[in-house]
């Protein structure tokens, strides 16, 4: 057996129960959070997979007490505001989630700190997170290209509680001044003002933020994200206990195999209550046709049979608030009535690959239409007749890899290189998808 290529029967049916992982986005904030508050916290549910491998790790290095509780949970021994080892070098692969948030942490609580990941880690923008943090006086140095990760981190020199941060590029230099804050106050014992300029993406990621955030005992108010004001007395108090909700983007590759697979296929783990942005993809997949249930803790699809040339309806959609999701929908425009159209997806550009590219490369080797500018793609149903059997280049990206997966429900036959590339945020997807579905 080839562990570097998967071949994928052509699939007619999905159906099934599953649990999911947990959510990526929820365990990393949570690991941070446990690490800087003042006491210990149990964290369940955790996702286990290469990002908050990358996160646990890094906050080992810095000198943090993680234990192994059980296979689903861990506890964390936090350090009230003050990590322990204050020199060291932190790989963090391509993990945006540990490498933004470390990025301000350690600028903030100071030390001296060299943060580096992997070559395309090193090609992602970290320049709007920098200039918004030097604004206060910390002290960063770009060790290869300015704007651009390897960095290295010495002791701040506070100046000034303002900052101006742009949130065009990615949300997570906002969630990493939201998370980070705290230290400041108590560093300095000043309230911290930050104000958004321009436009802000993902926004639903700051609402996990600042929901987290509150369970750690601080409460942020902002002003419709344009201003958010962290008080000066602000402390990071664990809740003693926390569940990690599943993974909601994890959950779209899922429900949509219920969706073109007639399902039912049912999720445990996010529900109607959850804090994830992530869950909007069920409204795409309502306008597509499908039906969707929910329960407190389940979503459940179910749909049509594209394998039998069933046609989803046709989308034109705003993706801003759900980039990650997007992806998904991307390939299920493949089984559509006609070309669906993705808006507002420029972020695509600067993730694990340029996914506009990428995508637009892989649906076309299917035998998709698909034409793109800087931040949409056009993406044209594939007939009976044009449908090529294909390897798919998943660029090192979990998303093209689970995205891709979906188009075996067609007509050719799909076969995937480097599936492990779904380690970064769902290691067992492949076995979960071929529990789901009847050839
Ligand atoms: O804050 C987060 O947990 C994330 C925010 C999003 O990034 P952008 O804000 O860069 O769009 C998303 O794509 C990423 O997978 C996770
Ligand atoms: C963009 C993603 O990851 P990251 O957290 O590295 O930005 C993603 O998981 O789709």
């Amino acid at each position: 057996m080839n562990d570097n290529i998967l071949n994928l029967q052509t699939i007619k049916l999905a159906k099934g129960v599953i649990t999911l992982p947990g959510s990526k986005s929820i365990s990393n904030r949570i690991l941070l959070l446990a690490a800087l508050s003042n006491n210990e916290t149990n964290i369940n549910d955790i996702l286990f997979s290469e990002d908050t491998e990358i996160m646990m790790n890094a906050l080992k290095t810095l000198g943090v007490k993680i234990v192994l509780n059980n296979d689903r949970s861990i506890k964390v021994i936090g350090n009230d505001f003050n990590f322990p080892v204050k020199e060291s070098n932190l790989f963090l692969g391509n993990a945006g989630t540990a490498f933004r948030p470390l990025t301000a942490v350690l600028s903030i609580m100071g030390g001296s700190y060299i943060l580096s990941g992997i070559d395309r880690m090193h090609e992602r923008p970290i320049k709007d997170l920098v200039d918004a943090l030097c604004q206060i006086g910390a002290n960063i140095k770009y060790l290869k290209n300015e704007g651009y990760p390897p960095i290295k981190i010495k002791n701040p020199n506070f100046t000034n509680n303002h900052i101006n941060i742009k949130g065009n590029v990615s949300s997570q230099f906002l969630t990493s001044i939201l998370l980070s804050g705290p230290i400041f106050n108590y560093k300095t014992q000043k309230n911290l003002s930050i104000y958004i300029d321009g436009d802000l993406i993902s926004k639903p990621y700051i609402d996990i933020t600042l929901n987290l955030m509150k369970r750690f005992g601080v409460d942020i108010q902002h002003n419709n994200f344009k201003r958010f004001e962290i008080l000066a007395n602000s402390k990071y108090t664990s809740p003693g206990n926390i569940y990690i909700e599943g993974d909601a983007s994890s959950a779209s590759y899922l429900l949509s195999m219920g969706a073109i697979g007639l399902g039912p296929v049912r999720v445990y783990g996010v529900g109607k209550n959850s804090i994830q942005g992530d869950i909007e993809f069920t409204k795409i997949l309502n306008i597509m046709g499908a039906s969707i249930s929910f329960g407190d803790n389940w979503i459940e699809s179910r749909g049509i049979k594209v394998h039998s040339g069933e046609k989803l309806k046709a989308f034109n959609y705003d993706f801003n608030l759900i980039p990650d999701a997007a992806m998904t929908a991307a390939v299920l425009a493949i089984f559509a009535d006609g070309p669906c159209k993705l808006n507002n997806i420029g972020s695509w550009r600067v993730k694990e690959t340029d996914r506009i590219y990428a995508m637009q490369n892989e649906l076309q080797k299917i035998g998709a239409k698909v034409i793109s500018g800087n931040d949409w793609m056009i993406i044209y149903p594939i007939n009976d007749n044009e449908w090529k059997d294909a390897t798919i280049d998943t660029w090192n990206d979990h998303r093209i890899a689970m995205a891709l997966s979906l188009a075996a429900f067609g007509k050719s036959k799909i076969t995937i290189s480097n599936p492990k590339c779904v380690n970064k945020t769902f290691p067992n997807y492949f076995d979960v998808y071929k529990n789901l579905i009847i050839n």
